[in-house]
């Protein structure tokens, strides 16, 4: 597959272990949207901090082998490689208990990592990195690059406050929500609406963001592209569990949307990739192209 033609692409953030009942998978939201965007064709780092322990050595050694630039993943004395204890209920969904403070909290940039953000075309970063000043303070100064910027909101109780949450919205050129996340902030900000295209607007209206898109689970999603709004109504699949499937989407539909597909090609093709990542178990499925074209072929619920 390589619809990323020569997208560079970087993430920022955290890169963990994801503890199910059974078995431990890497993860961490801009490390899921990093690696898919890689299937996709894409040209991609990965910035983040890793402990000098063997879950740290082995997140970089499968991350490298998977074809991500690694070097700009710092390795720290002091804090361990992050854990993510992952919880599912019968429908799927997930919660998180976060170990805190991990290495991903205390990023440090090299320069390495300065000069690849300066080359790339896209920077994806979360809202979670952001806990802890030290990685927050290093996100905003890449910040300061002209590089095309999208902020996966993500939220995780209780690792956010609105006000970051509001400077990294005013930062950001996409914005990606789910549905209880935009109605969340809309709230927090006194919107009197209550449909999601409506806070859509609002929140482009508040901050300025042009573009942004709203994913509603097996519902499919929204996206506003140059002002104009498109929709996708979901693809039946039987869920496995939801991890990771926002950040596949994300990935899906940013890399079309910056290459050469139509805004309701790039929403189709980052639902059916979504959906399939929620059939797999884990945020890192593989996901072939036919699998990905034969759902986008099916008609919508
Ligand atoms: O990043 C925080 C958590 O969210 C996920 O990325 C899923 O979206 C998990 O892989 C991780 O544990």
């Amino acid at each position: 597959m390589n619809n990323g033609k020569n997208l560079k692409a970087v993430a920022y953030g955290e890169v963990l272990w994801d503890v199910f009942a059974n078995e431990k998978k890497i993860g961490g939201a801009p490390l899921n949207v990093a690696l898919r965007m890689k299937t996709l064709g894409c040209e991609v780092a990965m910035i983040s901090c890793v402990g000098n322990d063997e879950d740290g050595r082995a997140i970089k050694e499968q991350v490298k082998q998977l074809g991500l630039e690694t070097d700009t993943i710092v390795v720290s004395e002091d804090f361990p490689t992050g854990l993510v204890n992952v919880t599912l209920n019968e429908r799927g969904s997930a919660t998180y208990e976060i170990s805190y403070p991990s290495a991903w909290d205390k990023i440090e940039l090299n320069e390495l990592a300065k000069a690849t953000v300066k080359a790339a075309d896209v920077l994806i970063y979360g809202s979670l990195v952001c806990r802890d000043d030290v990685s927050r303070k290093a996100l905003e100064e890449l910040l300061q690059n002209d590089v095309y910027k999208v902020f996966d909101v993500n939220l995780r109780k209780p690792h956010y406050t609105y006000e970051i949450l509001n400077q990294l919205m005013l930062s950001a050129d996409f914005v990606k929500f789910n549905d209880e996340e935009l109605l969340e902030i809309t709230a927090t900000m006194n919107s009197p609406f209550t449909s999601l295209e409506d806070n859509m607007r609002f929140i482009a209206e508040k901050n300025k963001v042009r573009a942004m898109c709203v994913t509603k689970g097996k519902h499919g999603a929204l996206l506003m592209w140059e002002g104009e709004l498109y929709q996708n109504g979901g693809y039946p699949v039987k869920v496995s569990d939801t991890v990771g499937a926002g950040d596949s989407f994300l990935a899906a539909l940013i890399t079309s949307l910056l290459t050469d597909k139509t805004p309701q090609e790039a929403i189709d093709f980052a639902c059916a990739v979504g959906a399939l990542v929620a059939e797999s178990p884990g945020a890192n499925p593989e996901i072939s192209h036919s699998r990905i074209e034969n759902l986008v072929g099916k008609v919508k619920i």
